[in-house]
């Protein structure tokens, strides 16, 4: 779509365009800063106004100068017309001053203004949609260029209303001393119009064409920049492998960008020319006139002071206009994400989910991830197909299969990111896919795979998704997740900052981290009757075998006070036996469900997983056990 547009950036549809953008640029720029907004219209307008009087008073002062041969007694009359001149000129200058002022203070509150707007677009859309990479480029797009562009245009479009404003000024004046001389503004403002339209248009085209170059670029400084990948970049002295991937990539971009250059000046060159010859036929035009008696000399004389001021007032226009189309695209550009963004963004005039439920019902549930572009159809099955399950109130519920079983994905559904492609998600009799996806969300507390470490300092971890000020909250989730033994070790105890990044951080382990991230679970579901769901997906790859083994017994103690349902997802089979229900996942299907002896005594998935890792642990044993003999 962005190139179907790129393809139709003509001189006309920048003229016919041309009303919508400054339009949309004056409607941004009244909601971010009204008061420059209207300075800047104000001091044009008057800019304007200075010009053409600064014109009338030249074409005076000529009058009198050529009303005869020049005396000492004509220069004389002329000083009034002359301070006049000056007059009108100081006016000019101060007008542009303040407008500019005005501009420049207007440009950083539209950029702001548009980041605002841009960040609750992003933060607004459903997770899925971070899985489709067309949506990352066009989400990339808008957060490199799109909100100072849309300052670019707000600016630009005003450079064009005073620019416009000089030149009525100016063929104004022309049009009183002599309707003819009219004309020569036109001759003078062609070739300029051409190069800056096909100039915004080569730049857009590239623009749109680099994206995905310019992304993977950015991706790969932030890997050679990030803390959290330092360790590691440099165990697998991965840094030539990185910058040779991003040299492959600023290559291609180096070599468009000196392309475009090339073309660039072939256009600026032809633009030049042309607009060389254009300002000779306005003066030869001006001198056939004068030599057919049709203006006089004084106002020959003026026209030509006016034609300049035109041409410069045209050159400003023009440039502007370039601008403000190329700015124009950009804006386009985000604007059209925030309607993808919108169609992404779940309903908000959705009933509230309901307070909670009896028996959460997966019923004949298939999912699909979208495919990355160019994968072929058909190039992986759906991650979840048929799925079929019933999770009781106040139980402990196991999820367990082989890694890309479908474990997470499942969890990702029951938790309302992801919406199923078919069948339905209930609690009781409501489907979900029918109720407010925040409120829902607000029910359900999440301890994550793969956990955020978030900037913040260790309570600010733990409290970010409940009540701030509840002490006894925070002290229970943080028993419940064994979290308060790591915070009690940190330099200022729940004050300490999490971020080594920042003077002062600290840094805490893995298992430590997971503590925290299980104690904000807790934090949220601390309350069962609100939040009636508590999701744990491997929350306990990263702690030793004494932390593994209280954490489980507390998510079972969890289910006990606060009669919430707990969903696990673990490859720690030993723990799972204390749930109430085990389900096995295979390929995206259910294959087995039951309690922890009904499973063993069928057989099947879960017995050979289980008997794998009891054989692993008594081998270890043995291994262990002093020799009798010895
Ligand atoms: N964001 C994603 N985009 C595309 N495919 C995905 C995504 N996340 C998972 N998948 C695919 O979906 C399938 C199920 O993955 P899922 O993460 O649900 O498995 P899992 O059982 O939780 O695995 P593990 O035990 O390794 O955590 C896999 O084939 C995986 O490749």
């Amino acid at each position: 779509m962005f190139r179907e547009r790129a393809r139709q950036a003509t001189w006309w549809s920048m003229a016919r365009r041309m009303p919508v953008l400054v339009g949309r640029a004056l409607a941004v720029g009244r909601r971010a800063g009204p008061g420059d907004l209207a300075a800047t219209v104000v001091f044009g307008l008057g800019m304007g106004a200075a010009t053409a009087w600064a014109l009338v008073a030249t074409n005076a002062v000529l009058e009198e100068v050529f009303a005869a041969v020049p005396t000492p007694d004509r220069v004389r009359a002329a000083l009034p017309s002359l301070l006049l001149l000056a007059a009108a000129l100081l006016a000019r200058g101060a007008c542009g001053a303040l407008a500019g002022r005005a501009q420049a203070r207007l440009e950083p509150k539209v950029v702001l203004a548009a980041e605002r707007r841009f960040n609750e677009t992003v933060t607004g859309v459903e997770a899925a949609a971070f899985d489709d990479s067309a949506f990352n480029d066009h989400v990339f797009r808008g957060y490199a260029t799109g909100c100072d562009q849309m300052g670019v245009l707000v600016r630009t479009s005003l450079d064009v209303l005073t620019g416009l404003v000089a030149i009525a000024a100016a063929a104004g004046v022309l049009g009183t001393l002599h309707p003819v001389l009219l004309p020569l503004i036109l001759v003078a403002m062609v070739p300029q119009w051409w190069s800056s339209a096909a100039s915004a248009r080569l730049r857009y085209r590239l623009t749109l064409r680099l994206t995905e170059v310019v992304r993977r670029k950015f991706m790969l400084q932030q890997l050679m920049i990030d803390r959290r990948t330092a360790a590691e970049l440099r165990s697998y002295t991965m840094g030539p492998r990185l910058r040779a991937e991003f040299d492959r990539f600023a290559e291609r971009e180096l070599q468009a960008r000196l392309r475009l250059a090339t073309r660039m000046a072939l256009i600026r060159v032809a633009g030049g020319a042309l607009g060389g010859a254009a300002t000779v036929v306005v003066f030869v035009a001006l001198g056939a006139l004068l030599v057919e008696g049709v203006v006089p000399i004084a106002a020959a004389g003026a026209a030509v002071v006016a034609v300049r001021v035109a041409q410069g007032a045209l050159g400003t226009v023009l440039v502007s206009v370039g601008q403000v189309y190329e700015a124009g695209l950009y804006v386009a550009d985000l604007v059209e994400l925030e309607e993808k963004a919108r169609e992404r963004t779940p309903r908000r005039d959705l009933p509230p989910a309901p307070e909670g439920f009896a028996e959460i019902r997966v019923e004949d549930v298939t999912f699909s991830y979208p495919k990355a572009d160019g994968d072929g159809d058909g190039a992986t099955g759906p991650a979840l197909a048929g799925v079929d399950l019933v999770l009781p109130r106040g139980r402990t519920v196991a999820l367990v299969g082989e890694n890309g079983s479908g474990k997470s994905t499942l969890a990702k559904l029951l938790s309302g990111l992801y919406t199923p492609d078919a069948g339905r998600v209930c609690w009781d009799a409501t489907d979900l896919a029918g109720v407010d996806a925040d409120d829902l969300r607000s029910r359900i507390a999440v301890i994550a795979q793969d956990h955020t470490h978030w900037p913040m300092t260790a309570r600010g971890n733990v409290v970010m998704g409940g009540p701030e000020d509840d002490p006894e909250r925070l002290a229970r989730a943080a028993g419940a997740a064994h979290a308060d033994t790591v915070v009690a070790d940190l330099p200022r105890g729940w004050e300490t900052l999490l971020d080594k990044r920042f003077a002062h951080g600290h840094e805490p382990s893995g298992g430590q981290w997971q503590r925290l991230a299980a104690a904000r679970g807790f934090h949220r579901g601390d309350d069962g009757a609100a939040v009636p769901l508590l999701i744990a997906d491997e929350p306990t790859s990263a702690l030793d075998a004494r932390a593994e083994h209280r954490f489980f017994s507390s998510l079972h103690a969890h289910a006990g006070r606060t009669g919430a349902t707990v969903v696990l997802i673990t490859h720690r089979l030993a723990s799972v036996r204390m749930a109430d229900v085990v389900v096995v996942l295979e390929r995206g299907r259910v294959v087995d469900r039951g309690s922890h002896e009904e499973l063993m005594e069928r057989g099947g998935v879960y017995r050979e997983l289980w008997d794998l890792q009891a054989q692993a642990y008594r081998e270890r044993e043995r291994a262990q056990e002093p020799d009798p003999t010895g």
